[in-house]
């Protein structure tokens, strides 16, 4: 189950930089702007001379090496056009990115060497075993036989009893694995895996996930994509928000939690919530759950707790009890990706 050190093979086979003077960011995106051409605008058709939405709009990003990181947004905000850009899928409009120092355009194929992509859709061919796939893959990265390493990958996904089945006989955690397997045939130092646990269910959630933060621990860099808020919190160091193409936020996770200076206090109070509330609840924008639960959002760099307890007491209700939750992820992406939103 143990891996080498990813990052030597890749880099002394393709002549990237060795890995005692790596860079210290794994990929740089300067100004990155995709504008997708528009069937009208290519036909000549009515309507062309509307200027098309833009994909990606002035991207920058850095992301460190070592990194765990995660990029999220909602539908469409531009999430794929971004990997595709790095995967030399898709075409950039303007703006450069560089891979482990390698520019996409100048050095396109080193740097194509230096990141593995794990592809949303599991598109393996299915009359393939995962041997053959992944030894058909070595031959396009121009490993040797000595080079490739087929049976060792195979291992740490867990799919070596699979070696010699046919694709199409794997399940979908299975297929999704093999296609990390394919991804890091060439010991690439970025992986970068687009929604690699949608539809998969939570303990093989958990094996993938072991799986890479194990990559990671042995200097992967991973760049993920994921709609599991919870996921992007609890594994990635660093997170992006981007919405309609442009960068809404990018930071540690630690710090874009913090950024928000949100909490917010359910209290029960005996008798149940009064209606209306008292003036001094209604003037900290308390609000009554359905449950009967009066809810009350604070800032705690402002509001101290102590002053919306006195404000119950001062209204003659006894707090029979009280629940205060921190903010998580998924308050900061809805705020940041709600039109006009901003932290
Ligand atoms: N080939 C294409 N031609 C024209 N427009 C496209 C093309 N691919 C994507 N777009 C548009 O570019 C924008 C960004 O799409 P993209 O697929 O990159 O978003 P995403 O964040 O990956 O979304 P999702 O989470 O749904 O996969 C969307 O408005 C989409 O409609």
């Amino acid at each position: 189950m143990t891996a080498p050190a990813l990052t030597e093979t890749v880099l002394n086979t393709h002549g990237a930089p060795a890995p005692n003077n790596a860079p210290n960011n794994a990929i740089e995106i300067a100004h990155l702007t995709k504008v997708y051409r528009s069937r009208a605008s290519q036909s000549g058709r009515k309507g062309a001379d509307k200027a098309p939405p833009r994909a990606l709009d002035d991207v920058s990003l850095t992301i460190p090496r070592g990194s765990f990181f995660a990029l999220l947004g909602p539908n469409g905000a531009g999430k794929s056009t971004l990997i595709n850009v790095m995967a030399g899928l898709v075409m950039k409009t303007s703006g450069t990115v560089r891979i482990w120092d390698l520019d996409i355009d100048r050095q396109a194929r080193q740097s194509r060497a230096a990141i593995g992509i794990v592809p949303q859709e599991l598109n393996l061919d299915p009359f393939f075993t995962p041997r053959e796939l992944l030894e058909v893959q070595a031959g396009l990265y121009g490993l040797s036989r000595p080079e490739r390493r087929t049976m060792e990958i195979l291992e740490s996904v867990g799919l070596a009893d699979k070696a010699d089945a046919y694709a199409r006989t794997l399940s979908g955690g299975m297929r999704r694995r093999l296609l990390v397997a394919k991804a890091m045939v060439h010991s690439p130092p970025v992986l970068v895996l687009d929604e690699p646990t949608a539809g998969v269910d939570i303990e093989l959630r958990q094996q993938l996930w072991s799986m890479i933060k194990d990559l990671n621990a042995r200097g992967t860099t991973i760049l993920l994509t994921t709609h599991y808020l919870e996921e992007a919190e609890t594994l990635c160091d660093r997170t992006a928000i981007i919405n309609k193409g442009q960068v809404a936020a990018c930071d540690t996770t630690r710090n874009l939690l913090r950024r928000l200076d949100s909490k917010t206090v359910s209290v029960t109070v005996a008798g149940g919530a009064p209606d209306p509330l008292p003036p001094a609840l209604a003037a900290l924008d308390a609000c009554v759950r359905p449950d009967g639960q009066i809810l009350v959002r604070y800032k705690p760099s402002e509001t101290p707790i102590g002053r919306i307890l006195d404000a119950f007491r001062a209204a003659g209700l006894e707090i029979c009890d009280l629940v205060t939750e921190e903010t998580d992820l998924e308050d900061i992406f809805l705020q940041l990706t709600r039109d006009g939103g901003g932290v």
